[in-house]
């Protein structure tokens, strides 16, 4: 019996039996989940940047691993912080779904139809400034909790919308509520969103027995997407971010970055086994 830890949500849940799925019809063997609570998701009053510290909702289940209560750990990927401490490792990316960011508006009207001055919640600053950049007239009012809380808030802080990632949405069989989906080169999805991940201990069994899950073409992907989030120093916290697709033997990237006060927006596209430095030149070219 794999011990599977996650946090405790719907939609780490949900997730989490998704990757249960895969590793019984593939490893043809069997897991029973371990839930924890984080600190990311402890702590609701405060904006993810003011909380600061890395890996704010995985600190709790990298623990669980150190101390063997739990074998491998789903999280989502764009949780987990570009550089993790030496115990651990990713030794899977097997699926991504749908990376883009969602509207979900009050009263079915898209982001532009939306009246002047529409309240718009999203706590998040590269959602908020890329929001902004599109329309300036918007207010951003800060919404923190899961899926369910912050979409319930839409009603109870008197929002006209509220912007979530697809994937999540689409996990929880709610994505009939979405109102409209940002285009990637609108709203650019922070580094990794959509994509799943198995962590483990380094070297350990559990690493190798579940790597065999990864998929080679989304881990280049979210490999390029997290190094252009390194190299800027990117995080919860800054506008960073990027989205890389494979098509044929060819990467295309699409990044964003802020430069005195300024929204820029590159790409860059090449031979997909030449990831990391595609991403290291359009990492050099945002800045
Ligand atoms: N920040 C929390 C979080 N982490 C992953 C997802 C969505 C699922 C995914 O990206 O795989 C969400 C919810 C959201 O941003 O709306």
């Amino acid at each position: 019996m794999i011990k599977v830890a996650t946090r405790k949500s719907s939609l780490a849940e949900k997730q989490a039996d998704i990757i249960i799925e895969m590793i019984s019809d593939k490893l043809n063997l069997e897991c029973e989940k371990r839930l924890y609570t984080t600190k990311g998701d402890r702590i609701l009053d405060v904006s993810l940047d003011k909380i600061g510290g890395k890996g704010l909702f995985i600190k709790e289940i990298e623990i669980a691993l150190l101390k063997k209560e739990a074998d491998i750990a789903v999280h989502s990927l764009k949780d987990v912080p570009t550089e993790l401490d030496d115990n651990f490792e990713i030794a899977a990316v097997p699926i991504r779904d749908d990376a883009r960011d969602a509207f979900v508006s009050m009263n079915g009207l898209t982001f532009f139809e939306q009246r002047r001055g529409a309240r718009i919640g999203t706590s998040s600053i590269r959602r908020a400034k890329q929001l902004l950049a599109l329309r300036g007239d918007i207010e951003i009012v800060p919404i923190r909790g899961n899926v369910n809380t912050r979409i319930e808030k839409i009603e109870r802080e008197n929002l006209d919308g509220v912007v979530l990632a697809a994937a999540g949405l689409k996990r929880l069989g709610i994505d009939a509520i979405v109102t409209e989906y940002f285009d990637i080169e609108k709203i650019i999805p922070a580094c990794g969103q959509g994509a799943l991940c198995i962590e483990t201990l380094k070297n350990n069994e559990f690493y190798d027995m579940m790597k065999v899950l990864n998929k080679e073409d989304i881990r280049m992907c979210v490999e390029a997407e997290r190094n252009i989030m390194k190299l800027l120093n990117g995080g919860c916290h800054s506008l960073v971010a990027a989205y890389a697709k494979i098509e044929g033997d060819y990467i295309y990237i699409i990044g964003v970055n802020e430069k005195g006060g300024k929204i820029i927006k590159k790409d860059i596209e090449g031979k997909k086994e030449n990831f990391l430095e595609l991403s290291r030149q359009l990492a050099k070219k945002l800045c």
